[in-house]
């Protein structure tokens, strides 16, 4: 089997006498759908957090194609092809859709903008950039401000800051959340034709998408994953059933 994109080892997180993370380890491999479900308060944020450098663990590794990324910040880890996606938008509204993109990859990267010399730089990451908007279906509004798009269509832009970095794998924190069922089709069709790109670790609540799209889940439970599988043993399982998917399973 190739290596896995991410990998997490034992990963251990505790704020005071929580444990947030309890021994996580998980991977996302090459073409893959990885969704990470589980109960409000299961520790799945703090996940994504310290596989993308904003939180460090207690104890544990996070691997990046088979180098231990642990150390590293969040922009290093970006650079070094991790595409991430926050639960709560951070666009800058009166900014234009392809400045975010633009401003999302600059800030993303580590790179501050009197520093690149590089006239040429910029002209490669413009053109990123829009092809990243064509992408997502927002090339049409790149000169419009990030205020006048529908929330569907901000997280649309999101995706495409992450795609503007050419990551190697994405990480995405709720893309459907408060989307109703057009937009969330919509980021679905989206994350489907993406997976080709690169592969995708997703957190996500709605379970229909979830269910569509992901070939293997992880369910995370107090801070610990009980389980791993492909869809349909997620779903059959009692433990999982029980814990979090109820009926809707
Ligand atoms: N910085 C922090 N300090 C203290 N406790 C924290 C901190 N961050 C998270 N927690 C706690 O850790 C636990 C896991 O939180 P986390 O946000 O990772 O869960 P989650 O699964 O992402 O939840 P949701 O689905 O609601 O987004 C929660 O009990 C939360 O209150």
């Amino acid at each position: 089997m190739t290596e896995p994109v991410i990998e997490t080892r034992a990963l251990c997180k505790r704020f005071g006498a929580l444990e947030a993370s309890r021994d996580i380890s998980l991977d996302l491999r090459v073409g893959e759908i990885h969704a990470v479900i589980g109960p409000n308060g299961a520790g799945k944020s703090t996940l994504i957090s310290q596989i993308c450098g904003g939180l460090q663990p207690d104890s544990g590794e996070v691997r990046l194609m088979g180098r231990d990324v642990t150390g590293w910040d969040v922009a290093a880890r970006a650079r070094a092809g991790i595409g991430r996606t926050f639960q709560v938008s951070a666009l800058a509204m009166e900014d234009t859709v392809l400045q975010n993109a633009l401003l999302g990859a600059f800030g993303a990267s580590g790179r501050r903008l009197g520093l690149f010399r590089p006239a040429l730089r910029y002209r490669d990451l413009r053109s990123r950039a829009l092809a990243a908007l064509d992408r997502v279906g927002l090339a049409g509004q790149a000169a419009a401000p990030a205020a006048e798009l529908s929330h569907g269509e901000r997280r649309r832009l999101e995706i495409a800051i992450a795609l503007t970095l050419a990551p190697r794998a994405f990480v995405l924190d709720e893309p459907m959340a408060g989307l109703g069922s057009e937009g969330t089709k919509e980021i679905t069709n989206l994350l489907n034709e993406l997976r080709s790109e690169a592969p995708i670790l997703l957190v996500e609540h709605d379970m229909d998408a979830v269910f569509a799209l992901a070939d293997r889940i992880s369910v995370l439970v107090y801070g610990q994953v009980i389980a791993t599988g492909a869809v349909e043993e997620i779903r059959a399982n009692a433990e999982v059933r029980a814990a979090y998917l109820g009926d809707s399973a």
